[in-house]
């Protein structure tokens, strides 16, 4: 059971961890292992296929840059791990976390961030993170339709907040002890 003395209310973020990550079982595992020891809740986590539609609408803010055809291809080059995760800052401290966007300026300028460490390139640079909390809303709405933010912000924080909640590792997910399934 995890106990977390959070003072603010939980922010929610989309996060992702790319193809490059999941074709590596051992990469997938640093890059969770990190969104947990930086203390995020999971409150969703999946793993999914894209198309190369669900990719070309996802980034459809980059079409028409050089890197936007293969970026759109090697998001549909297979699986990758989709999550809801909480924390007070929850945005802005996973895209610290992950580090700059280029890879080759990550390794340089970010050592120790997750791009900066397990990147390969700089398309396929391991994860993504919305990078607002507008962005989070509709992010978190293209990954998880079903998820209702209305819903978990007015009756679930404060009690993913206040806890306790356990960390299921089957699902990859933090559950709340008073849900857990008798
Ligand atoms: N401005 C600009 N930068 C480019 C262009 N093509 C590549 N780059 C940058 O040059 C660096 C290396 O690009 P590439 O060698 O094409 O990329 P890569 O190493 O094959 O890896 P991917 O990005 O995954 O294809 C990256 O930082 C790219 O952002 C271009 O046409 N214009
Ligand atoms: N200069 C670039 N060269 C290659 N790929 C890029 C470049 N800029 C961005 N990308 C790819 O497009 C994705 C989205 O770009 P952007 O939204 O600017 O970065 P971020 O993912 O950090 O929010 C990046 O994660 C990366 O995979
Ligand atoms: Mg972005």
């Amino acid at each position: 059971m995890s106990m977390f003395c959070w003072t603010r209310p939980l922010q929610l973020t989309l996060a992702l961890i790319k193809p490059d990550a999941l074709a590596h079982p051992i990469i997938f595992e640093a890059v969770h292992k990190k969104i947990l020891e930086n203390n995020f809740l999971i409150v969703r986590s999946k793993e999914l296929y894209w198309g190369s539609t669900d990719s070309q609408k996802f980034y459809c803010e980059h079409s028409g840059r050089f890197f936007y055809q293969r970026l759109v291809e090697f998001m549909s080059s297979g699986p990758m791990q989709a999550y809801i995760l909480a924390h007070e800052d929850a945005v802005q401290l996973w895209r610290s976390l992950m580090g700059p966007t280029k890879v080759f300026r990550a390794r340089l300028m970010a050592p120790g961030t997750v791009r900066g460490d397990l990147g390969l390139t700089d398309t396929r640079n391991t994860t993504h993170g919305s990078d607002s909390k507008e962005s989070a809303c509709r992010e978190i709405a293209f990954f998880f339709p079903e998820f209702s933010l209305n819903y978990w912000y007015q009756e679930q924080e404060i009690l993913y907040r206040t806890g306790p909640v356990y960390y299921d590792e089957e699902s990859l997910e933090h559950h709340l002890v008073a849900e857990r399934r008798k």
